[in-house]
């Protein structure tokens, strides 16, 4: 199996089903453990601290151009030493494997 981080996203305009409980904790489990399924199987979370607000800003910047590359975007909220991260698929209100990619990115980013 293809590793989920080596991927390219699959442009979602919906028409599709979100993925269920069970393929998602599927996906979940190729995961570093910092990410959880959250809303009842309709999101992942993770939140990542920092000792500076400088890396803060550079980690959310490499987040928001790993959106840019795949075009699958998160929320993304911020403060002095922390970084919350929120993937869905609003296409189709849950989830679907690119948001699984995009973490399994985030991932290999916290790895180097
Ligand atoms: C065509 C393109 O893939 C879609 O418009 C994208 C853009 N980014 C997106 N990001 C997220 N998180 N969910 C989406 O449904 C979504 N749609």
């Amino acid at each position: 199996m293809a590793q989920l981080s080596e991927k390219k996203c699959v442009p979602c305009e919906g028409g599709v089903p979100p993925l269920d409980l069970a393929a998602a904790i599927r996906l979940h489990e190729q995961l570093n453990e910092r990410w959880k399924i959250v809303d009842q199987g309709r999101a992942i979370e993770t939140k990542i601290e920092f000792r500076t607000y400088a890396r803060v800003l550079a980690f959310t910047n490499a987040v928001a151009w790993i959106a840019i590359q795949e075009d699958h975007h998160p929320l993304i909220e911020f403060g002095y030493q922390e970084v919350r991260i929120r993937y869905w698929t609003h296409a189709i209100d849950g989830l679907s494997e690119n948001d699984f990619i995009c973490a399994a990115k985030i991932d290999r980013l916290l790895a180097e």
